[in-house]
């Protein structure tokens, strides 16, 4: 069975307060509260699971990471109700708190992600361990989200070339000096899905238009990445591989909340490659995985019927 390792090592526990008509600085009435085990690298594994289900030969789907042994019953209930393998490392303390204001008036999602818990060396050294580990049986490990307090942003980097060396296929989505240092190192992961916001920020420069856009991406590509991926939110992403560029965009649907949009973009990136798909099949793909996710909250796929009506209506165009 094709195995997949997502590694988060800033879990999340994300509560979504539905808040029509947000005004900052005002008393606001609020329309509901959910609360989501989340933080990037869960988001990517709930959703391959979930697509792993229907997948002819399954999808071996397993989530490491540190997680604060405090509140760790939300995550825990997700993996075993999903099937996914927890190797997460436990750590005292408690998992940080994600605040999501979703107003379905403007169709907008307001995040604010707290630092999250720090990690002691032996704690990273812990989960380094756990990671080495899984990584006898190479497969695709995707490292995702941002780095807790006490964690060098080097990390990442390290683990990208001792992943690749070990003969994994390795996705990174990250942000901040984590991306950045991804980005100048001499080994770079095979997919590399920033939006445009965390990708400027790396590069230190704004990238105006598409075309620069694209260099950037394809600068990327020169250095070792295999598929880069750049989301622009409602605007789609721009999918980048040697085999060419194309932009995908979304159809218009209801937005309950965008909150991992990237990580589904990510996981159906991650199904595509293990399907051997075209890239404009795989846009299409990935680019469904986004739209499912953004119509519902926390991080869940539609029903394969409906992913296929969003996959259907996505505008793939060649840059
Ligand atoms: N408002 C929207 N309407 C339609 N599609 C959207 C919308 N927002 C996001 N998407 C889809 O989701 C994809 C990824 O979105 P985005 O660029 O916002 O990712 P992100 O910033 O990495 O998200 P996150 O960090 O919340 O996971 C987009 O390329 C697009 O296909
Ligand atoms: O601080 P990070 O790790 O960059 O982002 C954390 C986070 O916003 O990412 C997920 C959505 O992509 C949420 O589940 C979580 O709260």
């Amino acid at each position: 069975m094709t195995r997949v390792v997502t590694l988060t090592l800033n879990p999340a526990l994300d509560m979504t307060v539905r808040v029509d008509g947000l005004r900052l600085g005002e008393v606001n009435g609020g329309q509901s509260l959910q609360t989501d085990a989340g933080g990037k690298g869960v988001n990517v594994a709930s959703f391959l699971a979930d697509w792993g289900r229907d997948e002819p030969g399954g999808l071996d789907v397993t989530a490491t990471g540190l997680l604060g042994a405090a509140n760790a019953a939300p995550f825990e209930a997700l993996l075993r109700g999903k099937g996914i393998t927890d190797a997460f490392v436990r750590v005292p303390g408690a998992a940080r708190v994600g605040v999501k204001l979703s107003d379905h008036t403007t169709q907008e999602t307001t995040d604010i992600n707290l630092p999250g818990l720090s990690a002691t060396p032996e704690q990273l050294e812990a989960v380094r361990a756990r990671l080495r580990e899984l990584a006898a049986r190479p497969g695709v490990f995707v490292l995702a989200g941002s780095l807790p307090p006490g964690v060098p942003a080097e990390l990442y980097a390290e683990l990208v070339a001792e992943l690749r060396a070990a003969g994994s296929y390795v996705a990174l989505d990250t942000s901040g000096a984590a991306l950045t240092s991804v980005l100048k190192a001499p080994v770079l992961p095979q997919l590399v899905k920033p939006n445009i916001h965390e990708l400027e920020a790396a590069l230190g420069r704004p990238l105006t238009g598409e075309a620069e856009v694209l260099a950037a991406a394809r600068d990327l590509l020169v250095r070792g990445a295999q598929l880069v991926a750049v989301s622009q939110g409602e605007q789609g992403a721009l999918i980048v591989t040697a085999a060419g560029a194309v932009r995908a965009r979304p159809p218009r649907v209801q937005v309950v909340s965008t909150v991992g949009a990237g990580d589904a973009m990510v996981a159906g990136l991650v199904a595509s490659h293990l399907a051997g798909l075209s890239l404009p099949d795989a846009a299409r793909r990935a680019t469904s995985f986004s739209v499912g996710n953004i119509t519902r909250l926390g991080a869940h796929l539609p029903p394969r019927a409906e992913l296929g009506g969003y996959a259907a209506q996505v505008q793939v165009s060649a840059v």
